[in-house]
Order: C-alpha cells, then structure tokens, then sequence
C-alpha cells in the first residue's frame, strides 16, 4: 500500500517515512511527482492549511492525500512565526534565517519567557469524503543559539527540557516518538482503524 502526502519537504518526507515503515505503508511525496502544483497556504491556521494542500491535490490525484501544516508558536512573539514559520525571514524558504530571525528577535529574553511549541495539523482527504483534521503539539523552549545537526526546519534551536537536549540532537527514531507531527499521527491512524471498525461491522 501507498500513501501521498501532499508536502515538498524532504525533512518531512523522510519522518512519514519512517513513521509509516511499521505498518507497511510505502510512502511517496509531491517530490516524486513531476510538475506538482504548489498550492497556495492561504489560511490562517494550520488546520486550514493543512486543508487546502490536502483537498488540492487530492483532487488532482484522485486518490487518498495526508497533508502536513506545520511550524513553530513562540510564546514571547505572540505566538510568531506561526503560520508562517516557513517564509518568516522572506519567501525563499530558508532554515538558517528563520532561525537567525527568531534569536534576535529573543535577544535579551530570559530563560523563563522563552517557552515555544511545535504544531502540526495533518489533514487527511479522500474522493468523496469528508476531510478529517488532527493537530499534535510538542512542548519547548528556545535555545540562544543552535545545538545539534539531525532533524530540519528550526529543530536545532528548538529544546526539550524533560530530554535536556535540542529536537536536533535526538535521532530520528527518538523525534519520531515525541514531535509534534507524530502526535498528530498516532490521531490520524485511530482515526482510520476506528472508521475499519465501523466498516467492518456486520
Ligand atoms: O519537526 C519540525 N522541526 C523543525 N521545524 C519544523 C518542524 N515541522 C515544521 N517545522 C517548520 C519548518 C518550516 O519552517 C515550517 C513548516 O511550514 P509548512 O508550510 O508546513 O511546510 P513547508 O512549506 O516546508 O512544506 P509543505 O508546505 O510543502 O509541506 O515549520
Ligand atoms: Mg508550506
């Protein structure tokens, strides 16, 4: 079995990857894809984004999409970057100025305030289905500066106090137990084993 998640993402490819080894599922990306559209985050929560990349290329494809929506909620910033995590030092998209941009913009912020978190809505759409959303979160603090190389996005200035270390000093099979995106995981797969149960019954 295949499953499409409508991202272009590497970093998030590869933890659906390994997320989805256990059950089998073989995993394919937007990157696979040649000429895949990219579709427009126009919304203003991560569920409704997550929304919109789903239904729209699920309704190109035709076949069963997950998307992921994602990024960082600093307390101190009001919650920024936010939805906007990806292009928050501008539109091309880079993880070392987004990170820059949130420890300066942290500079001379004390230990206490500097709380943060992880989320990530996964909307999962079917051809005439009702699309269905969950949202996992990852709790943290923001580091001053970068610590470790794994992960991707703003993992190395990301810290897990009850682990003392950066989400970019775990492995990936150690994020892949706590983050954000795995929580929201574990909610989409009771999701679909609960609606088997229904179908299966007699
Ligand atoms: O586990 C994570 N560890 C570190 N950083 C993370 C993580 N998860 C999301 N993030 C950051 C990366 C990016 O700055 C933003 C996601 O933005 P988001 O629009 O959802 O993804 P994207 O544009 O990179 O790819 P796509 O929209 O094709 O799925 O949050
Ligand atoms: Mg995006």
């Amino acid at each position: 079995m295949k499953i499409l998640i409508a991202t272009k993402n590497i970093g998030k490819v590869k933890e659906f990857q390994s997320m989805f080894k256990d059950l089998g599922i073989e995993v394919i990306s937007l990157l696979d894809i040649k000429n895949s559209p990219d579709v427009e985050e126009t919304g203003v929560t991560f569920e409704e984004n997550s929304i919109i990349k789903a239904e729209a290329i699920c309704s190109i494809m035709k076949i069963p999409v997950i998307a992921d929506d994602s990024g960082l909620e600093v307390d101190a910033l009001e919650g920024r970057p936010g939805v906007y995590s990806a292009r928050y030092a501008g539109s091309e998209k880079s993880d070392e100025a987004n990170m820059d941009k949130v420890l300066s913009e942290l500079r001379g912020v004390a230990e206490p305030n500097r709380t943060a978190r992880f989320v990530c809505a996964l909307a999962f759409a079917r051809p005439d289905k009702k699309t269905f959303v969950v949202r996992g979160t990852c709790e943290g603090e923001i580091l001053s500066e970068r610590r470790g190389n794994e992960g991707f996005g703003y993992d190395p200035i990301f810290y897990l106090p009850q682990l003392e270390c950066s989400m970019a000093e775990l492995s990936k099979e150690e994020k892949n137990k706590i983050s954000h995106r795995a929580v929201a995981l574990q909610k989409l797969k009771d999701f679909i084993s609960k609606e088997d149960m229904l179908w299966q019954k007699p």
